[in-house]
């Protein structure tokens, strides 16, 4: 545990935050991004989730210097268990205590906590894709932003999209209802994280502050037969210039049962009056609706790296998910970072299963952890990684095998940040 004291070759003391700390902790966090507070009711809720006993704070004498915190996730992998997973998160150093060890000493205390806590993986999103290769997290999902011009791009809608009913709800009003749709989604998709109790009051966030000119939050549900189907959560932001009007929506959160309620609610999106541009951010790299797009051009999509993953015990990762072909392939992993999880593993495993423990047997594929942990949640192919000369094949046909197996039929993908 974090709660025990240890101190780093340059005098910094590292410990958990107490709860009468956390606020100063906290400001130290901000400062480290910039010093721009957010709105009170963003804060207060940071503060709630967090849990003070999976903090780190760095200390130079009474002074706080660098921050780490961890939830405690649940997170689906391919085959759809919900595993254990930490997630890292609020990490900063003082810029006072920049470049001088201070990060790596508290991710060294970190994954060495998360492996005390019996936790298989560790997770998060990164400020900047450089910082956390070197502590082997991968970037392990992608997500879409898209700028759809919805003055020129036409949406077809598959059959029964006309049957799905739309109406406006405050979205307290119906968050229970959209929750419980939510969790029905999150095992489908490898990335999806359960809720953890208060977690859904982030999706109702709305300070005025951060809305840019935009509406409050405003939520349309998809009902069938008098059932949730689907729900957008959205804001639109009215602009008008000599030729009109030139207004946008902005997509917060959406999720849809089946085909046709999904085309229902998007096919709601584009067709606002007042707006001709729709904003999506954070969206999975395989959602239907660039399919039903008459022009994807004109749609301006773009990916970028979302969630990365560490494997923190690489025979229970890989054990706990499962394999959509056959596979059985020996792996020798590096990992200077963790070498507890340095050395050969034999994977066995289909898609009911799999075992995955030490071996003797001649390594058939070799990697980092990085790379495992890129390739894990199935969006990452391992022949791509094994193209850029990143794994490499000591078994003819090993890579092929090993790649078709970690594969998911859907791409993963992380709804939200943490
Ligand atoms: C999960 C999250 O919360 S992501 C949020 C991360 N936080 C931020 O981006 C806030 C602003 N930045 C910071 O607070 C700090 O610069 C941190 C936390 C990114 C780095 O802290 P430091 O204590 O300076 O890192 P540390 O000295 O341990 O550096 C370790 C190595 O990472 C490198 N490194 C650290 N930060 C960066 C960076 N932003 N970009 C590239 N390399 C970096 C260092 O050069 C060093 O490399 P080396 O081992 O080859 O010498």
């Amino acid at each position: 545990m974090a709660t025990d004291l240890a101190r780093n070759d340059r005098g910094i003391e590292l410990r958990a935050a107490r709860r009468d700390e956390l606020d100063g902790w906290y400001d130290t966090l901000v400062r480290a991004f910039g010093g721009v507070s957010e709105a009170a009711e963003e804060r207060q809720l940071s503060l709630e989730l967090i849990e003070p006993e999976r903090t780190i704070g760095a200390w130079d004498g009474a002074a706080c210097v660098g921050t780490a915190g961890a939830f405690d996730f649940r997170l689906t992998v391919p085959g759809g268990a919900p595993v254990r997973a930490a997630g890292i998160t609020m990490v900063g150093v003082a810029a006072t205590h920049r470049r001088r060890g201070v990060l790596t000493s508290m991710m060294r205390r970190q994954l060495d906590d998360v492996r005390s806590w019996g936790r298989p993986l560790a997770v998060l999103t990164a400020s900047e894709p450089d910082i956390y290769g070197r502590f082997g997290y991968g970037a392990a999902t992608f997500q879409a932003t898209a700028e759809i011009d919805t003055s020129r791009v036409r949406l077809a809608v598959p059959p029964g999209t006309d049957d799905v009913r739309l109406r406006y709800a405050a979205p307290a009003d119906v968050l229970d209802a959209c929750e419980a749709l939510y969790a029905r989604q999150v095992p489908l998709r490898p990335g999806m994280v359960a809720r953890l109790p208060r977690w859904e009051r982030v999706a109702l966030l709305d300070p005025e502050s951060e809305r840019n000119g935009a509406s409050p939050l405003q939520c349309v549900v998809a009902e069938r037969d008098g059932d949730l189907v689907g729900y957008a959560r959205f804001r639109v932001r009215p602009d008008w210039d000599q030729a009109g009007p030139k207004g946008s929506v902005l997509l917060t959160d959406l999720e849809a049962l089946d085909p046709a309620a999904g085309a229902a609610v998007w096919r709601f999106l584009f067709d606002i009056d007042l707006t001709s541009t729709l904003h999506t951010r954070g969206r999975p790299v395989d959602e239907a609706w660039q399919h039903l797009v008459s022009d994807i051009r004109r749609c301006r999509v773009t990916l970028r790296d979302s969630l990365y993953v560490r494997l923190v015990d690489v025979g229970a990762a890989l054990e706990a998910r499962t394999y959509q072909a056959p596979v059985d392939v020996v792996f020798a992993v590096e990992d200077d970072f963790c070498p507890w999880n340095a050395g050969r593993w034999r994977l066995t495993g289909d898609a009911k299963g799999a075992s995955c423990a030490r071996t003797e047997e001649p390594a058939e594929l070799a990697l980092s952890v990085r790379e495992l942990g890129a390739a894990y949640l199935g969006g990452v192919p391992l022949t791509s990684l094994a193209a850029g000369g990143r794994v490499r094949e000591l078994r003819q046909g090993a890579l092929t095998e090993a790649s078709v197996a970690f594969g998911s039929p859907v791409a993963p993908w992380l709804p939200h940040g943490f």
